[in-house]
């Protein structure tokens, strides 16, 4: 077959699909054909791309929450993409302190990019995601700033932030020990206040104290938001945060007494081993007083302990903080492996060829539509929470800065929910986005695998997901136990319609009666209402409420999720009655919404079924609505993934690939390993040969 011949069979998609495998035959080496200059150009997913019944422009907007924001995003994606520093393709064959040098280049390159284009705050942030390489520079804006922004005095602000801004020195968060993470009470590493010198004794007094964990602490922070048991006058008054200096600013290395390095090798190739998570230990090392972060307390040059107005609440701020910007990144997680799933869905084809036609593509088969389709609409519903959180977290500052408490409980119960409720659905949906692409999902190239590994640690990073959700229990216990004197309000205001809530069941009675928002979010508060009020007065029957709560724990956890869900549930509704331009788009946004919801519903029936609240045949018709709403995505699911607008860079997927053209890439990419230089590979000589050429004297063998 000549050159003329295989362009021949560029013409059609379906005739390239079945001659594709020979085309590859001819690829290997020896055949010489360059099947790059045949393919390349084609876009393998333009028939999908047409079946779209909404407009793809609008819908990037509304996923990108402004045009603004998306212009910004777009802009930031492009310059990485476009730029071959920020190449990632060969990070998972790299050694570790080859990768780590990667990292610190690749965040040199783009601290350089943000100094010579003058990026603002809001764009580096946008530069940095799209780098896609976990370095210290996340906790050096992520958590460091915010810690000195959130817990120092003016004063404090004043002489760190712009140090801290301008890179001058480069800091990280250290309150995980190796023997306490989830109880911060519970650290051990000591500041004992010497009022002779006023300094402050950092001190870590047993080898559990040591500082475990802390990310950018390993190998590139000159400093350190430190936690740790504030001792004066030889009593313990808390745990606080100090600013501590570890490395020297001329020559990075260790300060007197301190001892600091990097705590090995974590889950996964390249993954989260670019972050060198550290270990930090002091022996006596002394802080000047004025580097205590001192907005809640204040300890005088005297030794006095001085509270202000602010609570003491407000010394875990950073991490309400935190858990805010991970619930935003758990839609972009899931966003990505589902996009990835999706493409790769409509380019894969198994069975049912009939006439020798072409088989059918994977995504038309219902079970990988029912899998896949609840977490393509979680993508959305989790964008949509994210969006809310981000408003109530902005709302709470506000007000935290006016002196004004009393939203900071609700922002601690919903980021602290939100987080788990998202991060655990997002690291179980990316490796079931794994399994929906078959055996290729298990190729590093397909970027699942990485993908997986970066994420996981979400579930445990800023609050193991457990006992954020008993955080979350112990919010919806009292505000259960104060309906009787207090109105409920934000997102636990369904409580006060607690006697209707418990006393009406649903009056859906056929599958349509499913498309109404009011039956919907009727059911998850009835459920909800109903799984906190049977966990209050089963709590009632203890005479020690704690002893209570902890036999309860498990009871207390699913009503946790019941209440979180119905926040997603609840603000995807709320984000339909917006104003949404564009044709199609929020017809569109209503069919993932119902697909959400009726998936919870569907996955959850026993909470509603137990609760009373549904019938079997209600739950049945649920069901029956959600099969209907599967066939409504299908045509409109690749462009739904277009809209997440990533580039090919970001992604990082040969199966996500935007043009589909995935089999070629697969078979150049696996020539590309460096294990395929040789055709006799390296140990050939010394391990196998002499096998081969053994004369074995065993009669057995
Ligand atoms: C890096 C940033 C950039 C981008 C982010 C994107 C991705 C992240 C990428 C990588 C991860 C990188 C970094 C990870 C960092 C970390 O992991 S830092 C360490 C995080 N550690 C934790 O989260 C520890 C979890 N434990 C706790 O939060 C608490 O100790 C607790 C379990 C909540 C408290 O337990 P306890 O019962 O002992 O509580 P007390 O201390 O006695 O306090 C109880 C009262 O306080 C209220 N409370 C608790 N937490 C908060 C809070 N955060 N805000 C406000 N209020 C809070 C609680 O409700 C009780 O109130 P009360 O009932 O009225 O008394
Ligand atoms: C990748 C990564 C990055 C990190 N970065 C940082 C950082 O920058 N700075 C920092 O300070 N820390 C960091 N951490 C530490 C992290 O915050 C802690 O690991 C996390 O808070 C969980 O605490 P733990 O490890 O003590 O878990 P544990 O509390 O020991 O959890 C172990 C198990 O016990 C269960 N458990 C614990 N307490 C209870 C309870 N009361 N009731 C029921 N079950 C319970 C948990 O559910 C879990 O199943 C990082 C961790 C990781 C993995």
């Amino acid at each position: 077959m000549g050159l003329s011949g295989i362009s021949l069979l560029t013409t059609t998609y379906s005739l390239i699909l079945q001659h594709q495998s020979l085309l590859l035959c001819l690829r290997a080496k020896g055949f010489g054909l360059d099947l790059k200059k045949d393919m390349e150009g084609v876009d393998y997913l333009s028939d999908e791309r047409k079946k779209a019944q909404f407009d793809v422009e609008a819908m990037k907007i509304a996923w990108a929450g402004s045009l603004e924001a998306f212009q910004l995003s777009d802009r930031m994606a492009k310059l990485v993409a476009n730029d071959p520093a920020f190449e990632k393709f060969t990070r998972p064959m790299l050694g570790r302190k080859e990768l780590i040098k990667n990292t610190l280049r690749k965040a040199a390159h783009g601290w350089k990019l943000i100094v010579d284009l003058r990026l603002t705050e809001e764009e580096a942030k946008w530069l940095r995601l799209y780098i896609d390489e976990p370095a210290y520079t996340d906790l050096h804006w992520g958590m460091f700033i915010p810690a000195i922004e959130g817990q120092g005095t003016e004063e404090q602000k004043k002489k760190w932030l712009p140090l801290a801004k301008k890179m001058q020195i480069i800091g990280c968060y250290a309150q995980t020990e190796l023997g306490h993470g989830s109880n911060v009470q519970g650290l051990e590493t000591t500041a004992t206040f010497d009022p002779q010198t006023d300094e402050f004794i950092m001190h870590s007094p047993t080898l559990t104290s040591s500082k475990w964990w802390p990310g950018g602490l390993g190998k590139a922070s000159t400093h350190a938001v430190v936690y740790a048991r504030l001792i004066v006058g030889g009593e313990f008054h808390g745990v606080h945060g100090f600013i501590v200096q570890l490395r020297s600013l001329d020559d990075h290395s260790p300060l007197p007494g301190v001892t600091v390095g990097d705590i090995g090798m974590k889950f996964g190739n390249g993954a989260y081993n670019t972050m060198d998570n550290g270990v930090l230990r002091f022996d006596h090392v002394r802080i000047p007083r004025d580097q205590m972060l001192m907005r809640v307390s204040q300890v005088t040059r005297e030794g006095k302990i001085m509270q202000s107005d602010v609570p003491r609440q407000l010394i875990y701020g950073t991490m309400v903080y935190v858990r805010q910007t991970i619930v935003a990144d758990a839609s972009k997680a899931l966003s990505r492996a589902v996009c990835i799933a999706t493409r790769y869905s409509a380019i894969r084809r198994q069975f049912g060829s009939r006439n020798g036609g072409p088989e059918t593509q994977v995504i038309d088969y219902k079970t990988q539509q029912s899998r896949l389709f609840p977490l393509l609409a979680s993508a959305y519903a989790f964008r949509f929470v994210g969006e809310w959180l981000k408003w109530l977290y902005t709302d709470v500052k506000e007000r935290l800065a006016a002196n004004d408490f009393s939203t900071l409980p609700e922002a601690h119960a919903c980021t602290a929910g939100l987080k788990s409720l998202t991060t655990s659905f997002t690291a179980d949906g990316i490796e079931e986005c794994r399994k929906l692409c078959g055996g290729h999902g298990y190729l590093v190239s397909s970027g699942l695998p990485e993908l997986f590994a970066v994420y996981i640690p979400a579930c445990t990073y800023e609050g193991d997901n457990v006992v954020l959700l008993l955080q979350v229990a112990r919010f919806l216990v009292k505000t259960v136990s104060e309906l009787g004197y207090k109105k409920p309000v934000g997102t636990t205001a369904y409580m006060g319609r607690v006697a209707s809530l418990m006393q009406n069941n649903c009056a859906v009675q056929t599958a349509e009666g499913w498309l109404n928002p009011g039956a919907v979010v009727e059911a998850f508060e009835s459920r909800a209402a109903r799984m906190a009020v049977r966990c209050g007065q089963q709590l009632a029957k203890y005479e020690n409420p704690e002893e209570g709560f902890a036999e309860l724990s498990a009871d207390l956890v699913e009503a946790s999720i019941a209440h979180c869900q119905l926040i997603v549930v609840s603000k995807f509704i709320e984000k339909l009655q917006q104003d949404i331009p564009g044709k199609g788009v929020k017809q569109t946004l209503e069919v993932l919404c119902y697909v959400y919801a009726l998936f919870l519903l569907h996955k959850h029936q026993g909470d509603f079924l137990a609760t009373g609240y549904l019938t079997p045949k209600q739950a049945s018709l649920a069901n029956d609505q959600l099969r209907t709403l599967y066939s409504k995505v299908r045509p409109n699911a690749i462009t739904l993934v277009d809209s997440f607008n990533y580039t090919d860079h970001y992604l990082g997927s040969i199966l996500g690939r935007y043009d589909g053209n995935v089999y070629p890439k697969l078979y150049e990419a696996a020539w590309k390993d460096p294990l395929n230089d040789s055709d006799v590979v390296d140990g050939f000589y010394e391990y196998v040969q002499p096998i081969l050429k053994q004369k074995l004297r065993t009669a057995k063998l």
